[in-house]
């Protein structure tokens, strides 16, 4: 982690000018800042109010860079850079409270992307998005310590240079020493309604599952382009209104229509709304864990093909000729370093052959 001079930062943000604010949020605003060399940075500044609400928000931006600085680095999660000295400039400038630095993510939010931008998500885009956060959680279940987020939500999914998803914003994150420890007493429940998890009502009932809940509600939202509450929607709330016609398996319902759903991508699709379903079971113990989910996708992957970042298969060959978890596994397995097949490094494009062939050498 660096350690950023106070005035640095000041320069860097043109004294955190209006025309550099990428945005605000509950505790505090983020601008972009630019270091030397030109390298982009996001700077985030806790939001003064009264005595009181100050104090709260410092507390909640220390909260973020505690946590981000436990972590260890994750394609998934967006990077932590840095935060300014506590030393004798420091203290004797007006801002009392500390800065965190971290990488720019340029494209915006999950959030604008669904409910903003004109044109929409292509489905497959929207498969590697939900698998892309599903892994970032994954992470923070299964690190030491383990990251209960609190606040998962498609506002805090952002996008890098190379349009991938991370997730940002750990003002609300709760560290614990394992899944086995007990919550803080202290703790209270906090979120965002329409993500926030019904069964967690008082502090001892933070868990992982927590978490999950609100996954399965951004898994909704991103099948569906609806929001998460909507009161021009009857029910307002996404689970109210999608749970009830999955059950009903009146599926292709709750798919946002402005853009047709290829075949190929059904099986895909309607895998995705059985998981976001059972996340946000009102039963705690019927949600499934974040790596019974990855490893899920993981396993449909193995069955079939996979393909690694390098090789881009012919897509047109490949949806023309291939079944639903074949695709579902191409679009799911992006990663050279998890290709088992013989194919991973490879720069060039693989023909649909060639795919086939590979998903007989381990
Ligand atoms: N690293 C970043 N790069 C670019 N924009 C960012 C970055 N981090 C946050 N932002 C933007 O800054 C704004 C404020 O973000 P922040 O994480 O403080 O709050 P939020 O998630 O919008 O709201 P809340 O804190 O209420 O949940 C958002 O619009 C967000 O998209």
């Amino acid at each position: 982690m660096v350690e950023f001079d106070y005035k640095e930062l000041v320069k860097a943000t043109g004294s955190f000018s209006p025309s550099r604010l990428l945005g605000k949020g509950s505790h505090g605003s983020v601008y972009k800042g630019t270091l030397e060399e030109n390298k982009l940075v996001a700077i985030k500044k806790s939001s003064v109010g009264s005595d009181h609400v100050s104090i709260d928000n410092s507390k909640k931006l220390e909260n973020e860079i505690c946590v981000l600085s436990s972590l260890g680095e994750s394609p998934y999660v967006i990077n932590f850079l840095g935060t300014t000295r506590d030393d004798d400039h420091y203290s004797t400038c007006k801002e009392k409270n500390r800065l965190l630095v971290m990488e720019y993510m340029p494209y915006g939010s999950l959030h604008d992307l669904l409910h903003v931008d004109a044109t929409p998500p292509s489905w497959p885009k929207r498969v590697e998005i939900a698998i892309q956060i599903a892994r970032a959680i994954q992470f923070l279940h299964e690190g030491k310590p383990l990251v209960i987020h609190r606040d998962i939500k498609s506002a805090n999914v952002l996008f890098d240079l190379n349009w991938k998803a991370k997730l940002a914003d750990f003002g609300l994150a709760v560290l614990r020493v394992d899944s086995s420890s007990s919550p803080d007493q202290e703790t209270q429940p906090a979120g965002t309604i329409g993500y926030l998890d019904p069964c967690y009502t008082t502090p001892s009932k933070l868990s992982t599952k927590n978490d999950v809940f609100s996954y399965g509600v951004v898994l909704l939202e991103i099948v569906s382009c609806q929001k998460a509450i909507d009161v021009s929607r009857l029910p307002a709330s996404i689970v109210d209104w999608a749970v009830p016609l999955i059950e009903k398996q009146r599926l292709m319902e709750v798919c946002d229509s402005r853009i047709a759903l290829p075949t190929f991508m059904e099986g895909t699709i309607k895998h995705l709304l059985y998981v976001a379903s059972r996340c946000v079971s009102c039963k705690e113990e019927n949600r499934p864990s974040i790596s019974e989910i990855v490893t899920q996708s993981h396993t449909q992957t193995q069955e079939a093909y996979w393909i690694s970042g390098n090789v881009r298969a012919n897509k047109e060959e490949i949806s023309s000729s291939i079944p639903c978890t074949t695709m579902y596994s191409y679009f799911f397995s992006f990663e050279v370093s998890e290709c088992p097949m013989s194919m991973a490094g490879r720069q060039t494009k693989a023909t649909y052959k060639e795919i086939v062939t590979a998903k007989h050498v381990t």
